[in-house]
């Protein structure tokens, strides 16, 4: 056991009697090492999510919860079978009381009841309905060859003859175009199902037509006036509104099973849950390879908001596949990975709210298409191709620039809420807004995505129905817009001012002016112009080489790019430069990498000159300019912190050619070979010593028989900190501690390295010296962080949303201080997970809690928390075991009490 699992194992066992998490001084005192070597082992635990550190002071630590992660395979093969494919029944899920419920409506004899299903849009409406047909075959209800019909009523919402005819079938003549008998959809679906999509499109005078059907089982074609016809058949209606105010009431009684589907939001993490699983198995067999996923992808999917419920959470998991899969056709890999660069920008948007912006930077591949709705064979597809420009002699990035258009040509389709923005909007405001952008010039064509002219219209909807404009102010970056832009802003406000009677005030047209301006052409509101990057290195073709590869790989133009021929004078390669540096400036500077250090005086002058401001980096390599590329899309970068952060990030890469950081301790292993034993020592200091000493590093040298003096241990001995080294045979080598190979492998072995790492440590981090005494304001985001951070089954944000209602009632009965406020979110939260992942998994795991301790506790306290978990129990589909409201009663008091 390596001394890092073995600090796991005590947290572990300290926290079954300090439930609100334990110190490092105390898991220091139960192992016998001093506190900050112990300190230094929970944090690895930490960055490895296997603790969780709870904000707050003192800091104390918390064992995650991590079985899921580790224990459940992450690897998905295509060959295992999908899971259950209905809907996901598991205790305390939401959807299996509805699944019964509409089971019995439809089971209900002679005929089953007319069911209908009313939620957001995506939540599984058309799906339940699939499931019911089927199940109804399955015990008898209906017979294997039933027909099953599902009709979406906002289909032909505009004609209402045809719809009507579509449902019901026609007389020829009945109206112009009617030109023969027709049966309907109600006469196809006679023995079987029929679902109507969207019901409360269906004009009146076809609800009405509909509820005599339902009453007697019977109706006539349109325009046939001889006796009704007689049909028998399972309906189902569904649709997104609110039935009581979209359907007649005539309608509405008759259905005498109404059931709500809950959006995804308030859903078990069991749920979501399930729904990952079944969703990624899924993309496995089409894809017919293995599938795996990143523990924080995981989190990503099983935390993020998702307006568009399980359409939605589908959608993103088949384009993320989409990309890995590209990703592994380019990189020929066994099996595909889906990495957070895969993750659609709603569900990374989850993952980047608890980062630092240098970890919110875009992947080096940030794949077109945001939503789609795959067809089957995309990956078909996307192998062919891929076969087809390799024969045909296409370059790597060719190959991979190609592949993502045919991606995103394929997955062009944006997800239904955007896609049935006519639905939501008004089709008379969409239609002006799409005939505005049309007429502009030059064309807004870029701009008229779906979901862009969706997101357009539903505000100005939104404006419409309030019946005012906010009096923004305009923007102050306004005049920078594209003229294209302007026009269109103007000539909407000006449309929509003659159709709706109300006026845009000037900051609102600016707004829209924004909206629809091509990404990146100007400034967003607040927001400051990229730098800019610009290479330019001596040769032919060897600046605009690397600036190629980078846009290839960034997705766009980013990097700009100057060649200088060796046979060109100076002069023409300043003027050169001090062209492309005023083409390319947008107002933040430039940023301008080159080959050799010389080029910085031309820099200097060219700033002088033009007044852009410039910074310069030498030594440029590809590696430097994708990450220049990158690093500029950062929103927000200035040019000063553009230079460090990539003047940073490209030292690494020399100080690895030449060796390590001057600062940096090393352990040298040795053995006469220097592959042999000392290789193996290694390996194994790396593995456990070393997780803990993240500025450690270890070298394996080879050292000459007859001990005689080793130049490379002399040379680290020299540049670095040479801790110690360790090996088969000892050096010679003055003032460096030595440590046989034997010893260290002996049980004391480790500790005497722990200390000579501890006396030669560089000063600890300030983190832990300026205790920060924590605010009720942020408790909110302290919890929800670090719940996110382990939590696995549990929807940390739902919980803290929860939590914070209940709180801001209950906390005058609690009176606790925020710190342990914070502590018992935390461990109720755990809690939760923990009790969630035995349902999952059926495992049993007999919690240890202090809760045999426990004293009675205040009443007060105790009731206070019967409210609180009542609340959670409602809203989370969830039972809490009876100890736990006594257990948190007491953990409310101070530590004396319990
Ligand atoms: N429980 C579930 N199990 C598996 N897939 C599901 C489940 N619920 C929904 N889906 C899938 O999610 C997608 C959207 O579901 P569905 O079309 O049934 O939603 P809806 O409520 O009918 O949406 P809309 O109102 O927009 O028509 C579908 O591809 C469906 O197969």
């Amino acid at each position: 056991m390596t001394q890092l699992d073995r600090v796991e194992e005590v947290l572990h066992s300290l926290t079954r009697d300090h439930p609100l998490g334990v110190t490092a001084q105390e898991t220091a005192d139960r192992l016998g090492l001093n506190r900050s070597t112990v300190s230094r082992y929970l944090n690895t635990l930490t960055r490895q999510g296997r603790a969780v550190k709870k904000p707050g002071r003192p800091v104390c630590y918390l064992p995650a919860i991590r079985r899921p992660l580790r224990d459940e395979p992450s690897i998905i093969h295509p060959e295992e079978p999908v899971p259950e494919e209905e809907f996901p029944s598991v205790a305390g899920g939401s959807l299996g009381p509805i699944l019964q419920e509409a089971m019995a409506a439809v089971m209900y004899p002679p005929n089953g009841l007319p069911l209908l299903l009313h939620g957001e849009t995506g939540v599984g409406k058309s799906h339940l309905a699939q499931t019911l047909f089927r199940l109804a075959c399955k015990q008898g209800r209906l017979t294997s060859d039933a027909p099953r019909i599902s009709f979406n009523c906002a289909e032909y919402a505009h004609n209402p003859d045809l719809l009507m005819g579509q449902l019901f079938g026609v007389k020829k003549g009945a109206y112009t175009g009617a030109s023969s008998d027709r049966p309907g959809l109600v006469e196809r679906a006679a023995g079987g199902m029929l679902f109507l999509d969207e019901i409360h499109r269906l004009p009146p005078a076809g609800q009405e037509m509909l509820f005599h059907l339902m009453d007697r089982g019977r109706y006539r074609r349109l325009g046939e006036t001889e006796a009704e016809r007689t049909v028998s058949l399972i309906l189902i209606g569904a649709t997104t509104e609110d039935p009581k105010s979209a359907l007649l009431p005539t309608l509405l009684r008759r259905f005498a099973v109404r059931l709500a589907l809950p959006p995804l939001r308030e859903r078990t993490s069991e749920e979501r849950e399930s729904l990952l699983r079944l969703f990624l198995h899924r993309e496995s067999k089409a894809m017919g390879t293995a599938l795996s996923i990143t523990p924080e992808c995981r989190r990503a999917f099983l935390t993020y908001e998702c307006p568009g419920n399980t359409g939605q959470l589908k959608s993103d998991i088949q384009t993320a596949c989409a990309r890995a899969f590209l990703r592994r056709l380019h990189r020929r890999e066994e099996e595909v990975t889906l990495l957070r660069e895969d993750l659609p920008d709603t569900a990374a948007a989850a993952l980047r709210e608890y980062q630092t912006p240098e970890e919110t930077k875009p992947g080096p591949n940030s794949y077109p298409s945001p939503e789609i709705s795959r067809p089957s064979n995309l990956y078909e597809t996307l192998i062919r191709r891929e076969r087809e420009l390799d024969e045909r002699g296409f370059s790597p990035y060719e190959k991979i620039r190609q592949l993502q258009e045919e991606l995103a040509r394929e997955t062009e389709k944006p997800y239904k809420p955007w896609k049935e923005e006519d639905r939501l909007i008004d089709d008379s405001l969409m239609k002006l807004i799409r005939e505005t952008i049309a007429e502009t010039t030059p064309p807004l064509q870029g701009q008229a995505a779906p979901h862009l002219l969706a997101a357009l219209g539903l505000h100005l909807q939104a404006l419409i129905k309030g019946d005012r404009s906010p009096d923004h102010p305009p923007l102050p970056l306004a005049d920078k817009l594209p003229s294209a832009s302007r026009q269109a802003a103007c000539l909407l406000a000006d449309r929509v001012k003659k159709r709706f009677s109300i006026t845009l005030s000037d900051g609102e047209v600016d707004l829209i002016a924004l909206l629809l301006s091509p990404r990146n052409s100007a400034p967003a509101f607040g927001e400051e112009a990229p730098v800019s990057v610009l290479v330019a290195a001596h040769g032919e073709s060897a600046a605009r080489s690397m600036a190629e590869v980078a846009n290839a790989l960034l997705g766009e133009e980013r990097v700009h790019s100057v060649d200088m021929p060796l046979t060109h004078p100076p002069d023409a390669a300043f003027k050169r430069i001090r062209e492309k540096v005023s083409g390319v400036n947008r107002g933040s500077g430039v940023l301008m990498l080159t080959d050799i250090g010389s080029l910085t005086t031309i820099g200097e002058a060219v700033s002088r000159e033009t007044g852009i401001p410039i910074e310069t980096l030498s030594d440029v390599s590809l590696s430097m300019v994708i990450d220049a590329g990158r690093k500029s899309l950062l929103p927000g970068r200035s040019l000063a912190s553009l230079t460090e952060a990539v003047r940073r990030s490209s030292r690494p890469e020399k100080e690895k050619e030449q060796g390590l950081p001057d600062s940096h301790r090393v352990i040298a292993t040795v053995c006469l070979t220097g592959e042999g034993a000392a290789l193996t020592l290694e390996n194994w200091i790396r593995e456990r010593i070393l997780p803990a000493h993240p500025d450690v590093r270890v070298r394996s040298v080879s050292l000459e028989p007859g001990n005689s003096p080793s130049p490379l241990l002399e040379h680290l001995a020299d540049r670095y900190r040479l801790v110690a080294v360790i090996g088969t045979v000892a050096p010679q080598l003055n003032g460096i501690p030595f440590i046989p190979a034997w010893e260290l492998l002996q049980p004391e072995g480790p500790a005497r390295l722990e200390r000579l790492l501890e006396t030669t440590r560089p000063d600890p981090s300030p983190e832990e010296e300026t205790p920060q005494p924590i605010q009720v304001g942020e408790i909110t985001s302290l919890a929800e962080a670090g719940l996110s951070e382990t939590a696995v089954h549990l929807n940390p944000r739902l919980f803290c949303r929860i939590m914070e209602e209940a709180m801001t009632e209950e906390r005058p009965f609690l009176s606790l201080d925020p710190d342990r406020e914070l502590g018992l979110w935390i461990h109720l939260g755990l809690q939760i997970d923990q009790i969630l992942q035995e349902r999952i998994t059926g495992e049993n795991h007999i919690r240890e809690t202090p809760s045999g301790k426990i004293k009675e506790g205040d009443s007060r306290h105790r009731e206070a928390w019967y409210r609180i978990l009542d609340r959670l129990s409602e809203r989370l589909s969830f039972v809490f075991p009876p100890e736990i409201a006594a257990e948190l009663a007491c953990l409310s008091h101070t530590p004396q009490n319990c």
